[in-house]
């Protein structure tokens, strides 16, 4: 089975799309607990875009009430970012090479040229007890160091596997994820996986077992404004028992 945690920064973009708390995104995120979901996932970006440093601060308070559940925070490294993960210390951190003008993620760490600044900061999370999760490209020969570097886990980055799926050659990206994710767990890492994951792509990434957990939420609110949320995550739940 593979965990699911919802991503919310899409309910903190219409939430901060008219300066009021409406959607309010703890009580979504508490919807989404309620339905089942494992965890929720908020990535605040610098501009603060989506999700706020401030979210984070609620959903820890949130996360109390639910102690099987996780919260995971995901963002790049910089000084803001980690006071903030470190003062409300959620039970992951996913570290993305994000640069703070992306428009969203689009690559894992180059952990060979960034491990140095990478150690440090792996290591101050894990002194809080905080699981350590590196976004990375599927490649297989670029999982023993990031376990080198201290990383608990990886994400695979899967939008190129996204885009591959139900078209010619789909079969080949995929086992290069089920390689990339083997050799992570050969290295000592546990492994998961994010980006543009849907209800019909989903299914086939996880069912080889690899897959600790996914973290998906663009293409889950888009298909819940056409089925409705709850609908939705139970169908995700459904897809990933
Ligand atoms: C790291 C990743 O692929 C996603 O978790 C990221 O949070 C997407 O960010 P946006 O929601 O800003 O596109
Ligand atoms: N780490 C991936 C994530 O949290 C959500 O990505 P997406 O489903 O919004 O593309």
């Amino acid at each position: 089975m593979t965990h699911l945690s919802v991503n919310l920064n899409k309910i903190g973009l219409l939430r901060n799309s008219r300066g009021r708390d409406y959607p309010n995104l703890v009580d979504m995120a508490e919807r989404t607990l309620k339905l089942g979901a494992f965890g929720i996932t908020i990535h605040p970006r610098p501009d603060q875009r989506h999700a706020t440093y401030q979210d984070a601060y609620d959903l820890k308070e949130l996360m109390k009430r639910y102690p099987e559940a996780e919260l995971n925070i995901e963002g790049f490294p910089d000084a803001q970012f980690l006071s903030v993960v470190l003062e409300v210390e959620p039970h992951q951190c996913t570290l993305v090479p994000d640069d703070p003008n992306q428009l969203t993620s689009d690559h894992g760490w180059n952990v060979a040229r960034d491990q140095d600044a990478l150690r440090p900061v792996i290591a101050k999370l894990k002194e809080k007890g905080i699981r350590v999760v590196l976004f990375m490209d599927p490649v297989a020969e670029n999982m023993a160091i990031a376990k080198e570097v201290g990383a608990d886990r990886v994400e695979l980055y899967t939008e190129a596997y996204a885009n591959s799926y139900g078209k010619e050659g789909s079969t080949d990206v995929l086992n290069q994820y089920q390689e990339a994710a083997q050799a992570a767990l050969d290295a000592g890492l546990e492994v998961n996986a994010g980006h543009d994951l849907d209800l019909d792509n989903v299914q086939a990434l996880c069912e080889s077992g690899r897959i600790a957990e996914v973290s998906i939420g663009h293409a889950l609110t888009v298909e819940a404004l056409n089925y409705g949320w709850d609908n939705v995550v139970k169908a995700y739940l459904n897809k990933l028992a």
